[in-house]
């Protein structure tokens, strides 16, 4: 398994179109997501819109360029780092702090803690049928100096620029993600605004509208997966979910130096494209914006966070998430039709 990261001069147009070629098909039909230079006016319009596009040449992370394997063994320090592992290379987010009243639930993706070292060894003597890995660790304090460097140097003027222009509240957390090739993160949702930076390999997105909820039937919010879907993209079961037939949406691939815009509740999914390398990025999640004022209709965006708000009161008056599905069914069925 290469643990170097892709730096190849192929990183140019060609590499895109080549992964292009070699990418997995599903059942439903995507565009591409709009790709341009931060001083593009599109891109504003986009933003401003709440719509994905990839902006190339902000320079976000261009500090980090150099954080590889060896690098990030030897720099980041030997904290334990969260890692998950699965045997499968789908890695299923999960809320621990949920996972008590699923004593029974079987998680396919298991939380480990170890140092940076121990991660490049198992991912460097990684062989077929081992598990899979992938690191996910919040950048804190605890990191070795020179990557505190590399991080101060961050393009911050123009993160900080976007956020005051979008008036997104405060960034609350920047995730070092650090994948073996063909790792997917299955389609879920975010509520908080994304700038996602892409520091090593490719990785390859599809997106969806908010809209697209009534497609994508997520678990109920009191559940561990809470705002991930439940459709498996790879069978579908269409009799559960048969709204998933009308679902499309939008693709992108991610490169070196590439920064994704992605909207708060807008669905995605993510995959380390297989056969380029480990993949590196960094993602900075900004709380949104507290609304001015309600406009009407409502935004596909605030009906989801009003049906999360009912969920949440129906679980919590009725104090018994066995009794929910009875009575949200009651009071639907044969009534609301
Ligand atoms: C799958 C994983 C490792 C995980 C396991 C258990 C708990 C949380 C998470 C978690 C959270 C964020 C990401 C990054 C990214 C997806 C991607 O890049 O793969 C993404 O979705 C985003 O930036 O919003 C990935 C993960
Ligand atoms: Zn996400």
């Amino acid at each position: 398994m290469a643990t170097s990261v892709e730096r190849s001069p192929e990183s140019g147009e060609d590499a895109y179109s080549t992964i292009r070629g070699e990418l997995k098909q599903y059942s439903f039909q995507t565009e591409p997501v709009p790709r341009l230079h931060h001083l593009d006016p599109r891109v504003e319009a986009l933003m401003r819109a709440e719509k994905p596009v990839v902006i190339t040449d902000t320079n976000l992370v261009k500090s980090a360029f150099h954080w590889d394997a060896d690098y990030l063994s030897s720099n980041i320090g030997s904290a334990k780092q969260t890692v998950y592992s699965s045997y499968k290379n789908k890695f299923l987010y999960y809320d621990d702090k949920k996972l008590p009243q699923f004593p029974d639930l079987q998680l396919a993706t298991k939380h480990e803690e170890m140092t940076f070292k121990e991660f490049t060894e198992k991912v460097k003597n990684h062989k077929k049928g081992d598990k899979i890995y992938y690191l996910q660790q919040a950048l804190n304090d605890s990191v070795g100096k020179s990557l505190v460097l590399d991080f101060i140097k961050f393009n911050w003027s123009w993160a900080t620029e976007q956020q005051k222009k979008y008036k997104w509240g405060a960034l609350t957390s920047n995730l070092l993600l650090v994948g073996m090739d063909g790792v997917i993160t299955p389609a879920h949702y975010d509520e908080q605004q994304n700038f996602f930076a892409q520091i090593g390999g490719f990785k390859r997105f599809l997106l969806f509208d908010p809209s697209m909820f009534e497609c994508l039937y997520p678990y109920p919010v009191y559940h561990p997966h809470d705002r991930q879907s439940q459709v498996d993209f790879d069978n579908p079961d269409h009799e559960r979910f048969p709204n998933f037939r009308n679902l499309y949406g939008q693709e992108a691939i991610v490169g070196p130096g590439d920064v994704l815009y992605l909207p708060i509740y807008w669905w995605h999914q993510v995959e380390s494209v297989p056969n380029h390398g480990m993949t590196v990025s960094v993602n900075f999640w900004y709380k949104s914006g507290t609304e001015e004022k309600i406009v009407y209709p409502l935004k596909p965006q605030q009906k989801v966070a009003m049906m999360r708000n009912i969920e949440k009161m129906v679980t919590s008056a009725i104090n018994n998430h066995e009794e929910v599905p009875h009575l949200l069914k009651t009071m639907v069925l044969g009534r609301y039709t």
